[in-house]
């Protein structure tokens, strides 16, 4: 019996080391194949029909993370392109990338055009900037909703049409020396009003602290414009204005434009000013970003910056989008209690934001393609963009275009991070909005209310009657398309009728 008792025993650990070692020998096999790789420039290609790239990876990337305690390297030259597509055509996944379809084609003329305005300076403007306020409304460390689960991945990876590759032609060739520079990154947020970009930019913050992407801690902070316009303009119960303007001088309104590019640029250069004094490895730059000349700005600020010192700034652009009805009001919902409206009458901070959406409508271009070339030249070559939409429910690609001739280890690292990050945000972070979005909106029918309860569904239900007044289905019509023919009638006209009349 004894005998039996031991034998079993021995056995059962036996097994168990021998799984144990063998494992381990296993992983650095692997792992040793990846270092040998890592000499030979390759590209990858997969089609996420029937393969992904991600899932492979990364199940070998956990197992290296358990025995060792650190990420594996990631093979040299990597090209990742990375669209949404349900075809195997990659031109077809480019086209179902493009949020602007006037921009599909490959007919490189607005390129062209694009790359003749480069050197173009943004025009000063008359209006005095506190500086004082733009410094990061935000920095690691600080706790934000919670960080969920452990991440398996699955992202979809496509091949790209030969005209990334001619992109990639037209950017700059990239000097040795700037090599050795020290890196940086910036994010730049492209995004309407409300749709999400702060709270997607403290969660990416959230997200790169807690996987230790880079094996040491990433500083990194978030730059609001916003911050700064508060500190410039007067804050009233009715339209925000900016100061000696009139009462009719919005500071939204399409007119204001120039004044709105002041405080864009204060928070641009605060930012710059804390990579330059080494504060921060990881900046967001949390502004709508909203049209095409003010990206264009950034990439000619960032290209100067990059050439005259000795960092070299990384730009990724990450959008955010928000085009579900529900989703848009309880965001407006919120912003009816920030620091724009503190103590104003609900329904007029409500009408108030949605009179911002429409005029930041009527201006807004998404981000696409044909900027691509203006992003690479300030970035060595590489194109990163990533997107975000309903809070990671709807699917959206991502593009991600490494430089062939450069290899980065720790720009690859970083950017399959927030690649997963960015295809995998309802999982990790986004899943806690939508429950609380959908508590929002759901009727609570249950008898046993507390008095503090009941308050509580009354007061709720006069926001959604607020929300649904103002935002109703023809102003969320006139939200959704653009440059549509306004037309005036019913209650939630209002905020339309404002914006028409007043541009
Ligand atoms: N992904 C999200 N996670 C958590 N909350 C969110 C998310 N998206 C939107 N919200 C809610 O909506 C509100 C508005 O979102 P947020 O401030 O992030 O938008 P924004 O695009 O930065 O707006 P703005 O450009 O006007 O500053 C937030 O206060 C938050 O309550
Ligand atoms: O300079 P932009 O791109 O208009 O973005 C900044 C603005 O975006 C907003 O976040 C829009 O609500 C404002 O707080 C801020 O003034």
């Amino acid at each position: 019996m004894l005998y039996t008792f031991y034998s079993s025993f021995l056995s059962d650990h036996i097994s168990f080391l021998h799984e144990y070692f063998f494992s381990r020998i296993k992983v650095f096999i692997l792992y040793i194949t990846r270092l040998f790789l890592q000499t030979i420039p390759i590209s990858i290609f997969h089609n996420y029909n029937t393969m992904s790239f991600s899932s492979q990876e990364d199940i070998f990337d956990d197992t290296f993370y358990k025995f060792f305690g650190m990420h594996i390297p990631n093979p040299a030259p990597i090209e990742i392109y990375s669209l949404q597509n349900e075809g195997n055509n990659p031109y077809d996944a480019l086209q179902q990338s493009c949020l602007h379809s006037s921009t599909t084609n490959l007919d490189q003329t607005p390129v062209n055009d694009l790359l003749d305005n480069i050197s173009r300076e943004a025009e000063p403007s008359d209006i005095e900037i506190n500086n004082s306020s733009s410094s990061p409304s935000s920095v690691r460390g600080r706790s934000y909703d919670s960080f969920c689960g452990i991440p398996s991945y699955d992202s979809p990876i496509t091949k790209p049409s030969s005209f990334y590759n001619d992109l990639q032609l037209r950017a700059d060739t990239t000097s040795p020396l700037t090599l050795l520079k020290a890196k940086k990154y910036l994010v730049v947020l492209v995004g309407l009003p409300a749709s999400g970009k702060s709270s997607v930019a403290k969660h990416l913050i959230d997200y790169l602290d807690q996987n230790n992407v880079l094996g040491q801690p990433i500083r990194s902070g978030i730059y609001n414009a916003g911050d700064v316009r508060r500190s410039s303009v007067i804050i009233t119960n009715g339209p925000i204005i900016i100061p000696n303007g009139s009462v009719e001088d919005d500071i939204f309104n399409p007119r204001n434009a120039k004044k709105k590019e002041e405080f864009a640029r204060v928070a641009l250069d605060s930012l710059l000013h804390d990579m330059a004094n080494d504060v921060i490895d990881l900046a967001i730059f949390d502004a709508t970003n909203s049209t095409i000349e003010r990206r264009n700005y950034i990439w000619n600020v960032l290209r100067t910056f990059n050439n005259e010192s000795n960092i070299m700034v990384t730009p990724l652009v990450l959008e955010v989008s928000c085009d579900k009805s529900e989703y848009i009001k309880y965001n407006v919902h919120n912003k009816a209690f920030n620091k724009d409206y503190c103590g104003n009458p609900y329904s007029s901070s409500i009408l108030d934001f949605a009179k911002r959406l429409l005029y930041y409508k009527k201006q807004f271009t998404p981000f696409n393609e044909i900027e691509y070339p203006l992003l690479s030249s300030a970035s060595n070559g590489n194109i990163f963009h990533f997107r975000i939409s309903n809070a990671g429910i709807s699917s959206v690609g991502n593009m991600i275009m490494f430089n062939k001739d450069i290899f980065d280890l720790e720009t690859n690292l970083l950017i399959r991070e927030i690649e997963k990050f960015s295809s995998n945000y309802h999982r990790y972070y986004g899943y806690c909005y939508t429950d609380r979005v959908e508590n929002f909106f759901d009727n609570c029918t249950s008898n046993k209310q507390t008095p503090s309860v009941k308050a509580e569904n009354i007061q709720r239900d006069y926001y959604r009657k607020v929300l649904s007044e103002i935002f109703n289905s023809s102003f969320l019509e006139t939200l959704r398309m653009t440059n549509v023919e306004l037309s005036c009638g019913g209650s939630g006209e209002q905020a339309i009728h404002i914006a028409n009349n007043s541009i």
